[in-house]
């Protein structure tokens, strides 16, 4: 890499080069120079209305990258741990070589200097040259705020100007929203209500690279050596499927080249994807988080080049990778980046409560430890839960894991560990080459500490027992099924049966109690997981109950590995899920290589059935004894039955438009095969899927109380949708109920004026009263 800054030593001390006067800098302080001051946060050319402010003005002009010490060498304030790992300074590094290349091609100069004080900076370089004004992006967050305003302080003290704008550091102008973003009470509390508000804005245009005006005389004697200030290069990890290189250049040709070869209509979005691997049939998303990150990228110019892409070659519907998203992918990809709007928009409105304790909803109620000894565990993928450390190795080892195993983590710290969030969200920040304030600290308080929703919901749904975030168990069922990514990671678990591996406190634990597992109440993460969209029916796999666990009492002894030697014992109780492999909605996939009698929690695939397998100490007892089996007795809600008929579905599951352009008026709960009928029936639809400019305003939820046998359809009315998707349906049961009860068949989506229905695809969480 040829360096285009002046090293250090070439000229002496570095530290000095700006305070001390040189004959040619004094010459220069008669004429006035602008400067544009590049954060960590915006090293490009293109679309940046600092610059393009700057160089509109007759004066030379000073590009000046400052390396804010604190965020490169600090130490964080809750955990006291680095703020920037070397693997993301060495992103950052790679983004300013290729910025001040990038301008050097433009006969520009990028001065590069590491600082304890921007102020300081600025003050010491208004001594040495007459400095006009000051160019840069607007921050958002906290720190980053007080920074802005001591730099505008100081240089006011020698009549120098910040001028500061929004450019494009949000897909939708602030000033184009149509409210005041940064006023809490205007600001939309959750995304969707949001993307509501912004999705049809206005978009402003890109911002061409102007012709830069030339620098002032004495720009290359002002700047340090990146060596010096960003350290040695890291070696590669080999198990690394991507790697990321930082700077404009390669984030621009990453985005044509993903434009180019057909990626777009296999976009399905980080909330929707788990991308791991070049393989994994949902690894969907642009990985373009990096560069957004640094800046390298504005997201408006993604949003543009997925829409040239989609004029040039058609749109491709994003319903067709899966239930739950409308319109094409190109439009999908909005949706995704409105999410960083909202946060970036939301740290405004939300201020310094987004790093304090009860985050920016200030809950209360939970416990909050600062083990450190726990933390460390955790930071190092040492937890004794597979998906959890395999997650934490490779966030530690390649700045970057997926958006599922990001939540995963994120809530094992803050649910199991009940360690305080914020010192899981310093070291997300350390680590994550996509750190940024607002998304990061953002999607911890938003969707892993709690929103307010969660808070009601809470409420309704006390939690008397803490039980294991499921989560942790249940998403790489699906989302590592052959689990690849986990022993890629965890290599020492590579010599046990797969569903050892999985649960390795299986090698010397035993069933103890079997409890049930309620969505809502054992774990809010089921209730507002991300990964609802990818598995519209996604739960139904799962029958409702699992085992808890007596550890150190010997079950499964394989060949020589020992649970706390070779991989460490669990760090909160661990359970044994109960799995129906028959109803995954997977095609390939590996459970476990034990004999069924060994796992007799997994129901299916080539094991019998939990209610056929050998009664076995621990895992028969309380089995037939009305406790809820759905392979039991038939004392509860005919789940299975009901995951067979959804299995129907699953061929035909991509939400449709209605037939004939017909906008879709009415769904349909179809249920009754003699059962009795329950009191209530409650139907889920997903906001984010409707169709905005057909639907208006429809309710997420709607209640049906029904009065007469569940034998016929239940009509919930609704104004014209194009595309819709059914996320879950309850039914509600009275209590003193005890016999068969009934099954839904199926729901039917009817247009209007034709007798046009539909399965659509269904999740059953369980009959609740
Ligand atoms: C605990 C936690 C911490 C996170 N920290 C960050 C972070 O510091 N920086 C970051 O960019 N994302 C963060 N995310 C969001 C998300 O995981 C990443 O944006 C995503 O994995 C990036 O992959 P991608 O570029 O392939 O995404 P794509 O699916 O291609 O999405 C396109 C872009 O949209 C934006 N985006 C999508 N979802 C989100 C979201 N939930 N929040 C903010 N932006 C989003 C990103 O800029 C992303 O690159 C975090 C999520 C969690 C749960």
């Amino acid at each position: 890499m040829v360096r285009r800054w002046v090293k250090a030593g070439d000229r002496g001390s570095a530290g000095k080069a700006v305070t001390s006067e040189s004959s040619e800098s004094i010459s220069s302080r008669r004429s006035r120079v602008n400067v544009v001051w590049h954060k960590w946060s915006d090293l490009r050319l293109l679309d940046h209305e600092p610059l393009w402010r700057a160089h509109a003005q007759p004066e030379p002009v000073l590009h000046v990258h400052l390396v804010e010490l604190p965020l490169l060498s600090g130490a964080s304030r809750v955990a006291r741990i680095a703020r920037c790992s070397p693997r993301r300074a060495q992103f950052w590094r790679q983004a300013v070589e290729d910025l001040a290349g990038r301008l050097a091609e433009r006969n520009q100069h990028l001065v590069v200097k590491a600082v304890q004080d921007p102020a300081e900076y600025f003050s010491e370089l208004c001594e040495r040259l007459a400095v006009a004004k000051v160019f840069a992006h607007r921050e958002f967050c906290d720190e980053e705020l007080q920074t802005e305003a001591a730099v505008r302080a100081a240089l006011a003290r020698h009549g120098a100007e910040l001028e500061t704008c929004w450019g494009a550091l949000t897909v939708h102008h602030i000033d184009d929203l149509g409210f005041d973003a940064s006023d809490r009470k205007q600001m939309p509390l959750y995304k969707g209500e949001f993307q509501k508000a912004a999705k049809w804005r206005p978009i402003r245009e890109v911002l061409p690279i102007p012709p830069l005006r030339p620098p002032p005389a004495v720009a290359a004697e002002l700047g340090a050596s990146l060596e010096e200030t960003f350290g040695a290069e890291v070696p590669e990890e080999e198990r690394q499927t991507f790697r990321w290189q930082g700077g404009e250049s390669a984030a621009l040709d990453y985005l044509r080249n993903y434009m180019e070869s057909g990626q777009l209509p296999r976009y399905r979005g980080a909330t929707e994807s788990f991308a791991h691997g070049d393989d994994n049939p949902v690894n969907g998303g642009t990985r373009l988080s990096p560069w957004l990150a640094f800046g390298c990228l504005s997201a408006r110019v993604v949003v543009k080049e997925a829409r040239e892409w989609e004029r040039r070659h058609g749109k491709s519907s994003s319903t067709a990778k899966g239930v739950g998203k409308t319109g094409s992918t190109g439009a999908r990809l909005h949706t995704e980046l409105l999410f960083r709007d909202f946060l970036r928009f939301s740290a405004l409105a939300w201020g310094t409560s987004l790093f304090k304790i009860g985050g920016p909803f200030d809950v209360k109620g939970l416990t909050w430890r600062r083990d450190k000894e726990l933390f460390e565990k955790w930071r190092q993928g040492q937890t004794g839960f597979p998906f959890v450390d395999a997650g934490m190795r490779e966030l530690a080892a390649t700045g970057y894991i997926s958006h599922l195993h990001r939540q995963c983590c994120a809530s094992f710290l803050i649910r199991d560990l009940q360690l305080d969030w914020r010192m899981g969200a310093e070291h997300f920040e350390a680590c994550l080459l996509d750190h940024t304030p607002d998304a990061n600290w953002g999607n911890w308080a938003y969707r892993c500490l709690q929103r307010p929703c969660l808070v009601q919901t809470r409420a309704q749904y006390p939690v008397n027992e803490h039980v294991t975030t499921v989560e942790v168990v249940a998403w790489p069922v699906v989302h590592d099924a052959q689990l690849e990514h986990t022993l890629r990671w965890l290599p020492e678990l590579a010599g046990l049966p797969k569903d050892l591996a999985r649960e390795p406190w299986r090698t010397e634990a035993r069933p103890d109690k079997r409890i049930k597992i309620k969505p809502y109440k054992d774990s809010p993460l089921w209730f507002c997981a991300a990964n609802r969209t990818n598995w519209d029916y996604e739960y139904f796999w799962l029958p409702g109950h699992a085992w808890t666990l007596k550890l150190g009492e010997s079950e499964h002894h394989v060949g020589g590995f020992r649970l706390g030697v070779d991989y460490p014992r669990p760090l909160v109780p661990p359970l044994n899920v109960e799995i129906d492999l028959d109803a995954l909605p997977l095609k390939r996939f590996v459970w476990g290589d034990t004999t069924p009698e060994l796992r007799p929690h997994i129901w299916g695939g080539s094991a019998p059935r939990a209610a056929e397998a050998p009664q076995e100490k621990g895992y028969g007892k309380s089995r037939g004894k009305g406790k809820g089996s759905p392979h039991g007795e038939g004392q509860q809600l005919g789940l299975r039955g009901l995951a067979a008929v959804l299995g129907n579905a699953v061929e035909s599951r991509e939400k449709q438009p209605a037939d004939r352009g017909d906008p879709i008026t009415s769904i349909s709960v179809i249920g009754g095969d003699g059962g009795s009928a329950p009191s209530k029936v409650k139907l889920y639809i997903n906001r984010d899927d409707l169709d905005f400019t057909t639907v208006g305003d429809v309710e997420s939820t709607q209640d049906v109380d029904l009065v007469e046998d569940f034998h016929g359809a239940i009509q919930f009315p609704l104004r014209a949708a194009k595309f819709l998707s059914v996320t879950s349906v309850c039914l509600y049961f009275p209590q003193s109920f005890g016999g068969e009860r009934t099954r839904i068949h199926w729901i039917g989506l009817w247009g209007v004026g034709t007798d046009h229905k539909r399965q659509a695809v269904m999740t059953v969480y369980e009959a609740r009263r």
